[in-house]
């Protein structure tokens, strides 16, 4: 029997409402919220990222600006446009899309950016807050959209045995501590796992950051499952597809989320979230500093 749709679009909904207040509360006080996005070349899942964050920030009130720089840009030039970004006043939630191109350094970003309009943790700052279990940073965006989706389902995470696939910096371990901190049981797999169908198998909640296009499939998928799909990949015919075999697990998962429609999209919602309770910490700054 096929088991419940996960769809990203219920979460959107019900996070819309509050954040379309608070941004209305910010905009009486003159201020309008600001997103700045950093794009160095025009990577598909960057694109798809930039759509849907496009369109999430406009149906709330929140304006979108993005900076794309050329691939073959060096690292002087890179910080000094990074700088010019992070000192702008007007300026509230700043992402950079990652992987950036291997010539530049990450860290010395990571280190500049003002953790309050970090709104997608790159800062050590916010990483560590995280996992130290101290909810006052923001969570790289996609963990979180994997807790708010599985929190609006109602699926239990306490005591239970949950696998991650992945351990990326910006899903798979944030997401673990995060599971952690809701009493999981959390076991990462990775691509040196030497039984990851084992490990998927012995699993109640899945949830699936590797990047692989369809590479969990239904035999390693446990009757009643839990999957959350985190995967954004691009097949060959252009079209977005995530790292779950959607069709086969779908017969044997409990619930599943899909690709797209489903993570991808409760991402951007978490991203506009941060960059509202940026806005409102920056004017409380502001206020304390008169
Ligand atoms: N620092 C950083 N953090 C990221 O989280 C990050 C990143 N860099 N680089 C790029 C990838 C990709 N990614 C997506 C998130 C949402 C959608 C999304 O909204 N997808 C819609 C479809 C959008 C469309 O196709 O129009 C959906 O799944 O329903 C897509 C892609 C986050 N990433």
């Amino acid at each position: 029997m096929a088991g419940m749709t996960m769809k990203g679009a219920e979460v959107i909904a019900a996070m819309k409402e509050k954040m379309f207040r608070d941004v209305t509360e910010l905009k009486s006080q003159g201020i309008e919220p600001v997103m700045h996005i950093i794009r160095v070349g025009a990577r598909p899942d960057d694109l798809a990222y930039e759509r849907g964050a496009r369109k999430r920030m406009e149906s709330v009130g929140i304006r979108l600006d993005v900076t794309e720089l050329p691939e073959d840009i060096s690292q002087q030039d890179f910080v000094t446009a990074f700088r010019r970004i992070n000192d702008d006043p007007d300026v509230h939630g700043i992402m950079l899309f990652r992987p950036l191109p291997p010539a530049l350094d990450e860290e010395e970003i990571a280190g500049m950016i003002n953790p309050v309009k970090d709104v997608d943790c790159m800062s050590p700052v916010n990483i560590a807050r995280v996992f130290s279990g101290d909810s006052g940073g923001h969570a790289p965006c996609t963990a979180e959209a994997v807790m708010e989706m599985l929190d609006f389902y109602g699926i239990e995470l306490s005591g239970k045995r949950v696998t991650v696939v992945g351990r990326s910096m910006v899903v798979g371990k944030p997401l673990a501590m995060m599971l952690l901190k809701k009493n999981a049981t959390v076991t990462m797999c990775h691509t040196r796992t030497k039984d990851l169908p084992g490990a998927c198998r012995q699993a109640e909640v899945i949830a699936a950051a590797a990047g692989r296009a369809g590479m969990i499939t239904a035999d390693m998928v446990s009757e009643g499952a839990v999957v959350a799909d985190v995967g954004i990949n691009v097949n060959e015919e252009g079209k977005l597809c995530g790292d779950v075999d959607f069709p086969g697990v779908s017969e044997k998962a409990a619930a599943i989320s899909p690709v797209p429609g489903g993570v991808g999209g409760v991402t951007t919602s978490v991203l506009a979230a941060h960059v509202v309770r940026a806005a409102q910490i920056l004017a409380k700054q502001d206020a304390a500093a008169q």
